[in-house]
């Protein structure tokens, strides 16, 4: 829900303070947060972004935020990031959009990891939705045939007809299991095989998850 998102998005914005080193995810409800963050340097907050996609490094700019890159700094103060499903654990599966390995190194070099969403992301389990997993161009179909061994149904993401090209020059498989049920070890074992280069299982990294349901907020907190 629309609303929800938005609402969840400026709900995380109290927790930007002057001087700080933000980490900006990706997606839709990333965009609204970047709303109301350029508001608010506007109004004279102080902060640098350091983005997690093109998209986001896009947007980031045509709003006027400031941004900064890890070749000044390889210290995040507070990440905000989105995903595409949170279960009670605050074990995140992301990478709806494609941009799943930038947005972990970003998340990863956070002090702290706040996740925003609408309650349409909340899973008992996680796995409702494909996990999305960036491999190699190379060899990406023996790449794929490896991790359909571990019980799922590898497809890969396609664009216009093409194999979908992250930020990397990367593929994306997306990966239907019948369900996770340890997101650690998965993402262990997927990460084992060569071709693959990031999963999109983001195990214990979310410090905060701000929920918005129906106008009310929810924050949970590993
Ligand atoms: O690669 C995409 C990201 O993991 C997004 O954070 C995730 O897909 C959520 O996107 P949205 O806020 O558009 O639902």
């Amino acid at each position: 829900m629309m609303e929800d998102k938005q609402m969840a998005a400026e709900a995380s914005i109290q927790y930007i303070k002057d001087g700080m080193t933000v980490g900006l995810g990706s997606g839709s409800t990333v965009n609204f947060m970047l709303e109301k963050l350029a508001e608010r340097i506007k109004e004279g907050l102080t902060i640098k972004g350091i983005p997690s996609s093109l998209k986001t490094e896009r947007f980031a700019k045509q709003l006027g935020i400031p941004l900064t890159d890890f070749s000044n700094t390889t210290k995040i103060d507070i990440a905000i990031d989105g995903a595409d499903e949170v279960d009670p654990n605050l074990h995140l599966l992301k990478g709806g959009g494609g941009s799943l390995v930038r947005e972990k190194i970003v998340d990863q070099a956070a002090d702290r990891l706040i996740i925003i969403v609408d309650s349409s992301k909340t899973v008992s389990k996680l796995g409702d939705s494909p996990l999305p997993v960036e491999v190699l161009p190379f060899g990406f179909e023996v790449t794929t045939e490896q991790i359909a061994a571990f019980g799922c149904t590898p497809v890969l993401r396609k664009r216009d007809g093409q194999p979908f090209v992250s930020d990397n020059g990367n593929y994306i498989v997306d990966c239907k299991f019948a369900s996770i049920e340890d997101p650690q070890a998965l993402h262990e074992k997927l990460k084992q095989i060569t071709g693959v280069v990031e999963t999109g299982l983001f195990p214990q990294m979310a410090h905060n998850v701000i929920i918005a349901r129906e106008g009310r907020i929810d924050i949970l907190e590993r």
